[in-house]
């Protein structure tokens, strides 16, 4: 498949990784543009402008929102005989895409980090894309990970919030975990280590394991015993619930006020 990148930073190099990994793109079938050159995966070729020659198969649209215009006032016209465009950007919808963009297919996607090891999820928002284009889209992402196609944009923008940002949460949630060891009397580096190992070892069991979070929560917590009693702190009525709440919230709301522009 061949593609264009406009803007490859984080988020699009992680994705361009697993791509040419998986072998769905090949490096030689990618033109990235970025504004000053960096590192990217596979040595692909880079440029300030996009290529001559044929438009590629899909165009992949990784700047930050806030670049969207400015990006296709340069590029809009180079653009416009592709038949797909992919955005991972928060915020603006296909027919946002579409107004910048004129002329392929858009799709709006909400990717998250962990893509680049095959384990992340990609949200997609494109309810008016025909069968082929989907069918491209699913070929293109398959390797990524889980991924879900919403056609209701409230749906899209709520799965957007949670996987999109989750990453962050979790890697939070893993200094948090170590400052409570270093707080009971660990080192930092220990804590860390040790913090670290207990939520990847408890994140693959949980999805290895037939049986719920909340079984496996048990499962730990002896009746009367050590768990139980820290459980009992995270499951106060103002404990890690109202607390992931108030911060999705937070997230979703910052992403409404995005797609708004
Ligand atoms: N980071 C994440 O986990 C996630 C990010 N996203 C979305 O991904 C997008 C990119 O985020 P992220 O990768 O973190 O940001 P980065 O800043 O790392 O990447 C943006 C890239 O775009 C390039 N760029 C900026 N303006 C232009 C332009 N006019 N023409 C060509 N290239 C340009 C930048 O190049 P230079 O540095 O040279 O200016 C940079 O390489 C955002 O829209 C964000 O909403 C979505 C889901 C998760
Ligand atoms: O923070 C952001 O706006 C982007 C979208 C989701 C993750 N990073």
């Amino acid at each position: 498949m061949r593609l264009w990148m406009i803007g490859c930073g984080n988020m699009a190099s992680a994705m361009l990784r697993r791509w040419l990994e998986s072998g769905v793109v090949a490096a030689t079938d990618v033109d990235v543009v970025n504004r000053h050159d960096r590192a990217l995966p596979g040595d692909v070729r880079q440029a300030r402008t996009l290529p001559d020659g044929p438009a590629p198969d899909v165009v992949v649209l990784g700047i930050k929102p806030q670049q969207l215009d400015e990006a296709a006032a340069v590029h809009r016209e180079r653009v416009r005989a592709a038949p797909l465009l992919v955005s991972m950007l928060a915020g603006p919808d296909p027919a946002r895409l579409s107004t910048a963009f004129p002329g392929p297919v858009a799709i709006q996607t909400m990717p998250n980090l962990p893509v680049e090891l095959g384990r992340g999820v990609v949200a997609i928002h494109a309810p008016d894309a025909p069968v082929e284009a989907r069918a491209t889209v699913d070929r293109l992402m398959a390797p990524l990970g889980l991924v879900e196609w919403f056609d209701d944009a409230a749906r899209f923008a709520a799965a957007g919030a949670l996987s999109g940002c989750g990453p962050a949460f979790l890697f939070r949630f893993v200094d948090a975990l170590a400052a409570g060891g270093v707080a009971i009397g660990l080192d930092p580096a220990q804590a860390a280590a040790v913090a670290l190992a207990t939520v990847e070892g408890a994140a693959a069991m949980v999805a290895a394991s037939e049986r719920s979070p909340g079984a496996l929560a048990d499962a730990v917590a002896s009746p009367g015993g050590m768990t139980r009693a820290g459980l009992n702190v995270l499951d106060e009525a103002a404990g890690l619930v109202p607390l992931l709440e108030r911060t999705l919230a937070a997230s979703a709301k910052r992403g409404a006020e995005m797609a708004k522009g």
